[in-house]
């Protein structure tokens, strides 16, 4: 029986300010969600979510009052060992939240997966990969800064795959900065952008050539996330790959992209597709309408990442790779054992359940007051 739901803030400084178009980090708040079941047994979810209320619609302030009011009362009582039965009652009655949702319904999978004594990969129709390749996003605002950083993580065998987050500038100058950054790299890496949907459509198309040109090998989220026709436009325009990621909030936003022909690739967030289920019929949409995949993150602490892990770990085809870095952009570990970054890998763990613990002592000394 499921019997007690809390969630946790935790305010945890960044290793140093991460640029975005829409916001700078130097903290990032995780949101965390612990559910105790009646036969002893403990599950962790996570609704971690990015810059307050500048990148999405529900803050880790609504999200907590969200489920601790509204959701989490709905769900005590219930049968742990059904997930999929709670959820579906959440689904019904709770209109939106998919952040909430997919911390719920982590917190249960972990839960009901420790209990039959798997790993959460093999409730999700099991594993074909142990290990997933992680890009690491380059956002300190300055190109030196940038080229040494990326240079650290190829020495250090961490990160192959860069991504850079621009929209901030104007075109050119953020033209300029990637292609300085590419040509610094070469070929011993893979150079991609994420605009954040800073551009207009005219603004797209003068950036995209250039990057285009310049050996860049993904263009995320140029224009606006509603703009369906324009990202469509884009992806038939050029040969460099176009990825959707705030334009997809789940399966619907998915058929909606692929009857479009909207985009190449497509970014599957746990939190944005409203749970680790939803998230697997976005890959599944993806894969039978032709388009890739893609792993992506809010910046999650080890939970979230995890959860994404043991979901990506399903995916016979993973052609653009993931970003599952969250935890090392923050100077604070939340869990026991960290997660397992190596030769430009993460380990997918392979414990029951999520395989990670919190540290409890340290969740309390980060614990909003
Ligand atoms: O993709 C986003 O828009 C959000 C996030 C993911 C990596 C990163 O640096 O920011
Ligand atoms: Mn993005």
């Amino acid at each position: 029986m499921i019997q007690h739901i809390e969630t946790f803030l935790l305010d945890v400084p960044t290793i140093r300010p991460h640029k975005l178009s829409v916001a700078t980090m130097n903290t990032q708040t995780l949101v965390l969600v612990r559910i105790r079941c009646a036969d002893g047994i403990v599950g962790w979810g996570e609704a971690t979510t990015i810059g307050g209320l500048n990148y999405g619609e529900e803050s880790p302030e609504s999200i907590k009052v969200n489920i601790d009011t509204h959701i989490a009362p709905l769900l005590i009582g219930m049968d742990a060992s059904q997930p999929a039965k709670a959820m579906a009652k959440i689904r019904k009655i709770i209109q939106g939240n998919r952040f909430a949702k997919c911390a719920l319904e982590t917190a249960l999978l972990d839960a009901q997966a420790r209990r039959l004594n798997v790993p959460l990969s093999e409730l999700l129709g099991g594993r074909v990969r142990d290990t997933l390749p992680v890009a690491w996003t380059l956002a300190s605002g300055d190109t030196a800064k940038d080229i040494a950083e990326a240079e650290h993580m190829l020495d250090i065998r961490r990160h192959r795959i860069f991504k850079l987050k621009i929209g901030l500038r104007s075109v050119e100058d953020d033209v300029a900065h990637v292609l300085a950054i590419k040509r610094a790299l070469g070929e011993r890496a893979s150079v991609r952008v994420d605009v954040n949907q800073a551009w207009s459509e005219s603004e797209a198309v003068r950036g995209i050539a250039k990057l285009e040109d310049g050996g860049i090998d993904l263009i995320e989220q140029p224009v606006k996330a509603y703009n369906t026709a324009a990202l469509a436009r884009l992806k038939h325009r050029f040969d460099v790959a176009i990825m959707a990621d705030e334009a997809l909030h789940g399966p619907c936003d998915a058929m909606a992209l692929a009857h479009h022909d909207a985009a190449d690739v497509f970014a599957v967030k746990i939190t944005q597709s409203g749970g680790l289920m939803p998230a697997l019929e976005v890959a599944t949409v993806a894969r039978l309408s032709g388009v890739g995949l893609y792993g992506g993150t809010m910046l999650e602490g080890g939970i979230g990442t995890a959860a994404t892990a043991h979901v990506c770990s399903t995916f016979a085809d993973l052609a653009w790779d993931t970003e599952l870095f969250g935890p090392l952009l923050l100077t604070q570990e939340v869990l026991r054992e960290p997660l397992v970054y190596r030769d430009f890998e993460l380990q997918v763990p392979t414990g029951p359940g999520l395989g990670v613990e919190i540290d409890t002592d340290k969740l309390r000394s980060l614990q909003r007051k």
